[in-house]
């Protein structure tokens, strides 16, 4: 099938490349030239794992190409939607604008029988306001809400191996035409036996949204505990394990630490809050308040156990931040919590440097203030303390004995608890983690 793509962002690029590796003749469409030029080359134009070789693969297919071009939209019988929906600035919502002017502007290019699907994380009531655009500009094609929920640093195998398929449709009906271009386009993953759920536009943009609310409230859950555990001693990693022999609760997405971050937890749950406010359902959603509170606290939380590490204060007390994405195998630092805690640090008085395998880039944009350095050992030398904040792998395989030939003072704040606290206590290390004795 013939498939455009409008953005190429961490889900459109991925989307994209996928799409033509399940054998569709795909375009991609960007307004960021670079963007469009490095995807043109064959480079992915972010760090996703697979992603550089599946583009590689693709190359000399001829099934996928990028522009910038909309026009090159016209023929293609599907077209995703894929372009960003931040947060408002100084506001809980989310800014439609991206997705507005990709909808408008496609829509000048979409011919009869045309499939438009939105993959973007929308506020429930955007579909159908969009499939009047779309209606409007050509009255014989469809507008479809297939909501995403591939996760970065498993873009690819999500995406070619989804847990499930969520189709909002215009009148929520199995029947609708739509249901069986969108069934063509995911042919392969559904003769696996993935599950396709055929839903109305606000059932299915709800989702999305409700489950990202869930994971939230998931961490932000064990979190509450965390800070349970540090007032009474408990060891929260131990409470997680227990609690997640529970097959109804599971253990999954029940690690507590600094909390989450990335392009979409934080503000979609933000952005549910507000929208839920407009429909007048907001006391429906104030739990989330709380989430987010909590959330934020384990940042705070991070600087207050730094300052107790190194003896009451952070004046002049070199600090080695390992981690700037806002998780591994990502070089995503949007909302990252490791970032936002080595501002907060440095702020108060320390002297912080800030390593990361691949998100050291991305973070000299966000934070020009940051020292980074992209060697371990060099980030380590001569430390008064080590904070790990983003469980990249060999951060996790980090030999205690090594490393405090490197550090001026052994103590470590484990913030994603994932060291073993015995066996860097044993190295002679004065260890820290969250919610952990
Ligand atoms: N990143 C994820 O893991 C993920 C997963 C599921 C859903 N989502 C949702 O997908 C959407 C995209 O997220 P992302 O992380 O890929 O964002 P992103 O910022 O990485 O990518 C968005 C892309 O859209 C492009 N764009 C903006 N306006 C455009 C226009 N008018 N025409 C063409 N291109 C345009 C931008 O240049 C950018 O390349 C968001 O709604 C997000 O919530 C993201
Ligand atoms: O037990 C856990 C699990 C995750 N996290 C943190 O939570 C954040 C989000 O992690 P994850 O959900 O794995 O990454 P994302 O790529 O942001 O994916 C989420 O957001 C995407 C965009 O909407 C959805 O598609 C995915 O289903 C959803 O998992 C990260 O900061 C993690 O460090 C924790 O603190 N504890």
């Amino acid at each position: 099938m013939r498939i455009s793509i409008i953005g190429c962002g961490y889900l459109g690029a991925v989307h994209a490349a996928c799409m033509a590796r399940l054998g569709h003749d795909v375009v991609g469409i960007d307004v960021d030239a670079a963007k469009v030029a490095q995807l043109s080359d064959g480079q992915a134009p972010f760090y996703e794992p697979d992603l550089d070789d599946l583009l590689t693969e693709l190359e000399n297919t001829g099934r996928l190409r990028f522009t910038t071009d909309m026009a090159a939209a016209r023929g293609s019988e599907v077209h995703f939607i894929c372009v960003g929906t931040p947060q408002k600035r100084g506001e809980n919502g989310a800014d439609l604008r991206y997705v507005d002017a990709a909808v408008e502007a496609l829509a000048a290019y979409v011919s009869p029988g045309d499939v438009v699907a939105g993959k973007s994380t929308v506020p429930v009531g955007t579909a159908a306001r969009l499939a009047e655009v779309i209606t409007a500009a050509e009255p014989h094609a469809t507008l479809v809400w297939n909501p995403e929920f591939l996760r970065e640093g498993h873009a690819v195998a999500d995406t070619l191996g989804p847990d499930r398929f969520v189709y909002g449709v215009p009148d929520g009906s199995e029947e609708h035409p739509a249901v069986a271009v969108l069934d063509r386009v995911y042919e392969t993953p559904l003769a696996t036996g993935t599950p396709r759920l055929v839903l109305d536009y606000a059932t299915a943009e709800l989702v999305k949204a409700a489950a990202n609310s869930f994971l939230a409230t998931k961490i932000s859950f064990i979190n509450a505990m965390a800070e349970v555990c540090e007032a009474t001693g408990a060891d929260v990693s131990r409470l997680a394990d227990a609690l997640g022999l529970d097959d109804r609760i599971g253990r999954k997405f029940l690690n507590a630490g600094i909390g989450f971050g990335g392009g979409c937890l934080p503000k979609d749950i933000r952005a549910f809050m507000a929208r839920a406010g407009e429909l007048g359902a907001d006391q429906a959603l104030s739990f989330l308040r709380e989430v987010d509170a909590i959330n934020m606290r384990r940042r705070i939380r991070v600087v207050e156990l730094t300052r107790e590490l190194c003896g009451g204060t952070l004046m002049g007390q070199r600090i080695a931040v390992l981690g700037a994405a806002f998780k591994p195998e990502s070089d995503d630092v949007r909302d990252s919590p490791a970032l936002s805690a080595a501002a907060q640090l440095q702020l108060q008085g320390a002297i912080v440097t800030v390593t990361d395998p691949q998100a050291l880039a991305n973070a000299a944009k966000r934070f020009p203030e940051l020292p980074l350095e992209p060697d371990l050992e060099a980030t380590l030398h001569k430390a008064d303390a080590v904070l790990l904040l983003t469980e990249w792998k060999q951060y996790r395989d980090m030999d205690p004995h090594t490393v405090k030939a490197l550090v001026s003072a052994p103590r470590i704040l484990d913030g994603r608890n994932v060291l073993d606290p015995a066996k860097w206590r044993a190295a002679g290390w004065t260890y820290k983690g969250l919610g952990r004795p």
